[in-house]
């Protein structure tokens, strides 16, 4: 008998991309040739010429670094059907959930979540949940309470059936999908659920309104209280159909210990979790990402345990994806385009970052290094259990000896004063200091040399909520513009990571496409006003002549590269304008705003922090109203605005000057005119909002700033010039 091949579970294929390479180098060879034509024209001396010059090299520049990180596409292909032969050797997994303010973020949002969890094709006693609430509110731990109870007819129900979306809200909010294998006993049972449902959120929403009823939570304030720790729901070795264990953790707050917003969050489930279930991996989701596809783990597992060496996948990342987005992604901010093909050319590098949701670690890689004496503090429990998961301990089942002992240990360690004079936070656990711990946290884990693996299945693994509108979408851009960069200027730079640590030189480079997502502000903005500052100045900026093909060939083939990217992975093209869209204004606004504040802590003039992104919870609602894009009295929105003028006023003055005045030679030309007209339609919604009212319409102060700018930079163009 032939002996058969050993089955995989998982298989990495490269994928071809000799096309997209011939469209890299020839946008880059054209790019060079734009420079070297700057470099020997006779106006090289010009300080005009030399903005110009050195915004080009700095898109040159960043051109360079794109094609670094997909030069190397390459997909893997996961089997969890294989798993299903070694199903009592599968690991255990500590879910973690994270939740900050019942107010952006409604309880029902985290009940679906920790629901879907609850409920994933995984045995129920390999699974811990752990929901860590920094509200410290009555309601969310009402609703966790609720929402165990619900999962007891939940769970046994989605397992019946084989549901595919095991968040109630989503699963309930049509009808049940017609198939052959309807039965009168499903739509009964449907019907039943559906009204169990209904009543789990009376039930939730009655507790939020009524506020704190639990004495411990009214006792205290949010910002000051003891650890209050509750196991909702011990599995006690409960059928295929059971309930994963689901504890309730919220950490000590005192105003003299800095909480460290959501890594200080994480790092407490690490230790509370390795006190009381140790599973040797971890999966960790935000409060509004709920599993869409229930094999996820099996998923995870396949590209967890089918490696050789378990460097070879530290920590595997799904990439984030949306629940009913709205339609052509009209905020940029669903990154489809950038997750398939930055996502695919990383995984030939060391693997993507760690983007803070739907992703699966390994212990060993969050606790760092395996030093002799394992710096986790005063824990001896602690101690105990990092030092098996070190050793290399894998536990199968999650069966809790001594609860009492447990918890009392999980109440220690999730103390303020627990990671003083530790290495939490810096060497070991999540990163601190950072408005985007989640990259620097993986930049860590690269760090020290381990890989990281994309998961990508079809269902999408976990969908979240999109930040829907303007002010929302450009606050949180501007939360990880400001981060990333902080990274990159920090002591856990990945410059120092690539010298000094196993960060590949290649990765390190990927990381910086990342890390200067708020530098690109400045020549962004300063290539936006050299057709405005032309206009003042009657002068040009653009090469004249032949030379004045390559920047036009360099702007056609640049926009047809882009389209082709939308149009191959099945976006649309109006999709495909919004995203080009909102680059222009993100780097005029939140990319610029990051700067600033980066600038502004490096002098010492503030503290970066965490503004939590709002959750709406009717989101398949919400989803298909688009009024358009939304403004704020926030400052963000003045140099966009400011900019949008001077180029409608230059591409009229400069139109008029063209057809009409006696043209004196040596003014803007058509290519001058073509990039007012571009940045023009760019900055559209700040036209548009400026005769639009209410949320659609920019406030008058916003307005009246920026017209004292454009003013300011007319007059300091006009004095340059003369
Ligand atoms: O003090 C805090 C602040 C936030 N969070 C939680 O952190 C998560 C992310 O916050 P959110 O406001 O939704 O931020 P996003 O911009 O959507 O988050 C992305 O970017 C963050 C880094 O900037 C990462 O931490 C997130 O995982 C990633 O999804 C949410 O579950 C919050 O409840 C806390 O637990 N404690
Ligand atoms: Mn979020």
């Amino acid at each position: 008998m032939a002996a058969s091949k050993p089955l995989h579970f998982r298989e990495t294929m490269p994928v071809k991309n000799t096309l997209w390479r011939a469209a890299d180098l020839l946008i880059l060879s054209l790019l060079t040739a734009l420079l070297c034509c700057r470099l020997i024209s006779t106006r090289r001396r010009e300080a005009l010429w030399i903005v110009a010059f050195l915004c080009e090299a700095w898109f040159t520049f960043v051109w360079l670094l794109h094609i670094n990180s997909k030069w190397n596409p390459v997909r893997q292909i996961t089997y969890p059907e294989r798993l299903s032969k070694r199903w009592e050797d599968l690991p255990a997994v500590d879910m973690f959930l994270t939740t900050a303010n019942p107010e952006l973020e409604p309880p029902m949002i985290t009940v679906n979540t920790v629901l879907s969890l609850l409920a994933v094709d995984y045995p129920p006693h390999k699974l811990a949940c752990y929901v860590s609430d920094d509200g410290f509110s009555a309601a969310t731990y009402r609703a966790m309470v609720e929402a165990s109870e619900f999962a007891r007819s939940w769970v046994p129900f989605c397992k019946k059936y084989a549901v595919q979306v095991r968040a109630p809200l989503h699963y309930f909010f049509g009808e049940p999908e017609p198939s052959p294998s309807i039965s009168p006993d499903f739509l009964h049972d449907w019907e039943a659920m559906k009204r169990m449902y209904r009543e789990l959120e009376r039930r939730v929403e009655e507790a939020h309104l009524r506020g704190d009823t639990e004495p411990i939570f009214s006792q205290f304030d949010r910002e000051n209280h003891p650890s209050v720790i509750k196991a909702i729901w011990e599995n006690k070795g409960d059928p295929a159909d059971g309930v994963p264990h689901l504890f309730y953790v919220a950490r000590e707050k005192n105003p003299n210990h800095h909480h460290h917003f959501k890594g200080g969050a994480m790092n407490v489930l690490t230790r509370v979790s390795g006190v009381i279930t140790n599973a040797p991996f971890m999966v960790n989701v935000d409060c509004d990402m709920f599993v869409n596809n229930p094999a996820v783990i099996l998923h995870a597992m396949c590209l967890l345990l089918g490696f050789d060496m378990d460097k070879m996948s530290g920590f595997v990342q799904c990439p984030q994806r949306f629940h009913s987005p709205p339609k052509d992604d009209p905020f940029g901010n669903q990154m489809t385009v950038l997750n398939h093909f930055l996502g695919r050319g990383m995984e030939g590098l060391q693997g993507p970052f760690y983007y803070g949701t739907g992703c699966f670690h390994r212990r060993n890689a969050i606790y760092g290094e395996a030093p002799d004496d394992p710096p986790f503090g005063r824990s001896r429990r602690l101690q105990s259990s990092a030092a098996d998961i070190i050793s290399g301990l894998r536990k199968t089942s999650l069966a809790i000896d001594d609860l009492a002992a447990s918890m009392h240990a999980a109440v220690d360690v999730s103390s303020c004063s627990y990671e003083l004079h530790s290495l939490w936070g810096d060497e070991v656990g999540w990163a601190y200091g950072s408005a985007t711990e989640d990259i620097q946290t993986g930049l860590r884990i690269h760090a020290k040399g381990w890989r990281s693996v994309t998961l990508n299945p079809q269902p999408p693994a976990f969908l979240g909520i999109a930040p829907s509108g303007g002010p929302a979408t450009l606050t949180q851009i501007k939360r990880w513009a400001t981060g990333v960069l902080e990274n990159l200027v920090g002591q856990h730079s990945p410059l120092l990571a690539a010298v000094n640590g196993k960060l590949g030189r290649r990765q390190c480079l990927a990381y910086l496409l990342l890390n200067l997502w708020a530098a690109r502000s400045l020549p962004e903005l300063c290539y936006a006003l050299l057709t405005p500052f032309s206009v003042v100045a009657n002068t040009s900026f653009l090469p004249a002549g032949l030379a004045g093909v390559v920047p036009a060939a360099i702007f056609a083939i640049y926009n047809v590269y882009t389209v082709a990217e939308y149009l191959a992975v099945g976006e649309s093209l109006r999709s495909w304008w919004n995203n080009q869209r909102m680059r222009r204004i993100t780097a005029a606004t939140a990319y610029l705003f990051g700067l600033l504040s980066v600038v502004a802590k490096l002098v010492g003039l503030s503290e970066a922090a965490f503004e939590i992104t709002k959750k709406e919870v009717n989101a398949p609602a919400a989803a298909v109203n688009t009024g358009g894009f939304t403004f704020d009295a926030s400052p963000l929105f003045v140099p966009a605005t400011a900019v949008a003028l001077l180029n409608s006023a230059a591409l009229a003055a400069g139109t008029w000057r063209m057809l009409w005045a006696a043209p004196d030679g040596g003014g803007p030309g058509l290519g001058e005119l073509a990039c007012a007209t571009w940045a023009v339609l760019s900055y559209s919604p700040f036209i548009v909002g400026l005769f639009r009212r209410a949320q659609y319409g920019l406030p008058r102060p916003t307005v009246v700033k920026a017209s004292v700018l454009s003013f300011l930079f007319v007059l300091l163009s006009k004095l340059a010039s003369s």
